[in-house]
């Protein structure tokens, strides 16, 4: 058994709060809406903000709840924390019950994730059967949308693909059901890694998808390269990812805010990329362009 601790705040108080439950022992804290408040309009390109948030928290069975809220009370104000509840829940695999929640979807015109179990009727659908596992990618976030989206606009087929910061794969694997020959599949973290083994020989190209740590990359070029890491570190690594896309070839970048996309463009332009306009997405950003021969 496990339990929960529920604790309703201002927007502005969410994150201190989860903060002091995990300092509190919490396993893990999530955020929901806090109900039937209205939302903020939020600003055209920018994430919507709640003007309360119920924030979650969850510890072992035998934790000292009461405790916990009294010293939360003492160090925020009683008058902030509203609506305290407790619950108890049985046991069960945390990571896999985001997945009830998690429905078909479909990217652009043909490309459909259907977690495991489910079925598309639609006779001209390519179907990605995907479970995440623990690692990040099952397309309900808009970076992975419009990298999707681009992927099934695109025509893929014979073409050598490079899937840098893979997580669960997503991209690389409907890269090959889109008629990629082969995808290169890059992570640092070898739970992606092994994620995407798996959900490859899921959907059957496990013998078009070959992973690899950066340092373990083969030497190869592709026709296409995506990367959907974030702002930072995409700039730090124009170098290596130019070095992996032929002349002539093209790159898709994601995991960008709003406000970052002209900074991130201008370096890759710098290293010679023709940059195309960028396309937006609830704050978030998807570049693409194609290397100077
Ligand atoms: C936002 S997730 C994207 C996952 C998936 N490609 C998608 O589009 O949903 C970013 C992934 O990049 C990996 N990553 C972050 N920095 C990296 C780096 N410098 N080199 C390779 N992978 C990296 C992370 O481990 C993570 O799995």
């Amino acid at each position: 058994m496990w339990q929960q601790l529920m604790v309703t705040v201002d927007e502005d108080l969410a994150e201190d709060v989860s903060d002091a439950l995990m300092d509190a022992g919490a396993l893990s804290v999530s955020f929901l809406d806090a109900g039937d408040q209205p939302l903020f309009e939020p600003p055209p390109g920018t994430t919507p903000v709640w003007a309360q948030t119920r924030v979650v928290g969850l510890f072992e069975e035998g934790g000292d709840l009461a405790a916990i809220r009294s010293a939360l009370g003492g160090r925020f104000g009683d008058e902030r924390l509203r609506d305290w509840s407790e619950e108890a829940l049985a046991d069960q695999v945390w990571e896999r019950t985001w997945l009830e929640h998690f429905r078909p979807m479909r990217f652009g015109s043909r490309l459909w994730v259907c977690p495991t179990g489910f079925t598309v009727e639609d006779t001209d659908a390519v179907v990605m059967s995907l479970d995440p596992g623990l690692a990040f990618g099952t397309g309900t976030h808009p970076t992975t949308a419009l990298c999707l989206e681009w992927l099934d606009a695109a025509d893929l087929q014979g073409a050598s693909v490079l899937d840098y910061g893979c997580g669960s794969g997503i991209l690389g694997i409907a890269a090959a059901l889109l008629g990629a020959a082969g995808v290169h599949a890059v992570d640092i973290d070898p739970q992606a890694l092994a994620a995407t083994v798996e959900n490859a020989r899921k959907n059957r190209v496990g013998d078009r998808i070959e992973v690899a740590s950066p340092g373990g990359l083969a030497d190869f070029d592709s026709d296409i390269a995506l990367a959907n890491i974030l702002a930072n570190p995409l700039m730090e690594l124009a170098d290596a990812l130019r070095s992996r896309v032929r002349p002539g070839g093209r790159i898709v970048l994601s995991g960008i805010l709003a406000e970052q996309a002209d900074a991130v463009a201008s370096v890759y332009a710098r290293k010679g990329f023709e940059m195309e306009p960028a396309v937006f997405r609830e704050g978030w950003v998807r570049l693409a362009g194609v290397r100077r021969t």
